[in-house]
């Protein structure tokens, strides 16, 4: 808990109420006084009282996708908030009712405040709720024939807002900031990366957002950041993820790239493909490789992929809305039909390392995002690899954009010859 780690300086947050109604929240000095702690609770969205929120069945925000994967056999349930109609947050609850099939149960309350799911049977604390249905095995409606068996409890990857403790602003996200945070877990204390979502984003974001952590638990590699849990008992929502100090790569790259020893680039690049391998190994479509989405970490700078918010395990992605994307890190087939695959990220990965021997500069320099399109697309053009380039790399580069998905080499193919130029 917060009041048993003894450094004032470190700030965590808490939630306050707007007089709009909207929430928002703000840095508290660590160890809140019990009458601010009172608020914190009173302060919390769909009225959770302590008897839920301190539940380990209770799941805070957890998408539904995330829920129905905890939930494996029949009667397996948890209790979670949701947006019902738009902005209005209520309590949950998820049951298995078959193998195909998760139902989803809201609880109502009354004016006199008491809880109930079917209004035939109300109770005065959501716990007793549960209790009745579970000890009675009454189902939550005859038509469902969801009845409740077992509470399944927080995931490992569930963690609290009260492990984390802000200290400085990293970045800006596409849903809010990025911090530099302490995270006091079992293990003891240590540095990490929190991504954070602005209280006010819709369903639909707040899904956006979780889906890249939903992506990156399934990932364990060097060369790709580690997550560490998502924090969804109240606002902001968080993702917590190895730090990585070093930053992005295109800054490092624009800062030091002039100077960099052609044997750091060539690491660069193999590291890079490394964790791009592992990752087409697991059929993660990344679809946002670039130098910006390259971290650096630890002393030795290692190189990290990040950024999963576009990425999926389909084979093949069509996406329609091409809203907001990287123009200039896209290959002629997603550019032209809006398609994704494994080989539209070698596409990137090509990019990504003219990047690497451009020092940071912007892909097609001098060209919009519109005449690079018309460019690749119309008259087949590629740009030119910098004259000091190896060979080794130009050919991979050159073959990483042939116009044919299929004619590009898989990263894990070329990887073997990129190791051994950085160890030379
Ligand atoms: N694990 C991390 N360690 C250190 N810094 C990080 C980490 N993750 C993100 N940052 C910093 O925060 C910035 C924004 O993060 P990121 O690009 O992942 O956010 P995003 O929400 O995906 O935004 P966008 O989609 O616009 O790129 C990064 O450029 C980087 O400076």
């Amino acid at each position: 808990m917060a009041s048993s780690i003894g450094d004032p300086s470190k700030v965590k947050y808490r939630i306050q109420s707007t007089t709009s109604g909207t929430k928002k929240f703000k840095k508290t000095k660590e160890g809140a006084s019990v009458e601010d702690k009172k608020d914190e609770t009173k302060d919390d969205e769909g009225s959770i009282t302590d008897d839920i929120r301190n539940a380990d069945f209770y799941h805070g925000l957890i998408p539904k996708t995330d829920a129905e994967a905890l939930l494996k056999k029949e009667g397996d349930f948890v209790l979670r908030k949701t947006e019902h109609n738009t902005g209005v947050i209520v309590l949950c609850i998820s049951v298995r009712v078959d193998a195909e099939k998760v139902k989803h149960f809201v609880i109502n309350t009354d004016a006199a405040k008491n809880y109930f799911i079917d209004v035939a049977h109300k109770e005065t604390t959501v716990s007793n709720l549960i209790n009745f249905y579970k000890t009675t095995k009454n189902p939550l409606s005859a038509a469902s024939g969801a009845k409740l068996r077992k509470a399944v409890e927080r995931p490992p990857w569930a963690i609290n807002h009260d492990a984390i403790f802000i200290m400085k602003k990293l970045g800006q996200g596409a849903f809010g900031e990025v911090y530099l945070a302490e995270y006091v877990s079992e293990k003891g204390r240590e540095k990490v990366a929190v991504k954070t979502m602005k209280g006010e984003a819709s369903r639909d974001a707040r899904n956006k957002f979780l889906k890249e952590a939903r992506m990156m638990r399934k990932y364990d590699h060097k060369n790709v950041v580690r997550i560490l849990g998502v924090a969804v008992h109240e606002h902001p929502l968080m993702i917590a993820m190895e730090c990585c100090e070093g930053g992005a790569m295109s800054s490092y790259l624009k800062k030091n790239g002039k100077t960099m020893p052609m044997k750091e680039k060539n690491r660069f690049v193999a590291e890079a493909a490394e964790g791009l391998s592992y990752l087409e190994k697991q059929q993660c479509i990344h679809r946002d490789i670039a130098a910006r989405n390259c971290l650096l970490s630890g002393k030795n700078n290692t190189v990290k992929i990040s950024d999963f918010g576009m990425s999926d395990d389909k084979a093949i992605l069509h996406d329609d809305t091409l809203e907001k994307v990287p123009v200039k890190w896209l290959a002629p087939e997603t550019l032209q039909d809006r398609i994704y695959s494994l080989k539209s990220d070698v596409w990137a990965f090509g990019v990504l390392v003219w990047e690497i021997y451009s020092n940071g500069a912007e892909p097609y320099p001098g060209l919009s995002r519109l005449q690079t399109r018309a460019k690749i697309v119309l008259t087949d053009y590629r740009m030119k690899m910098p004259d000091d380039t190896p060979a080794e790399i130009t050919k991979i580069v050159t073959q990483s954009w042939d116009k044919v998905p299929d004619k590009r080499p898989a990263i894990s193919a070329v990887l073997p010859d990129l190791k051994k130029l950085a160890d030379k």
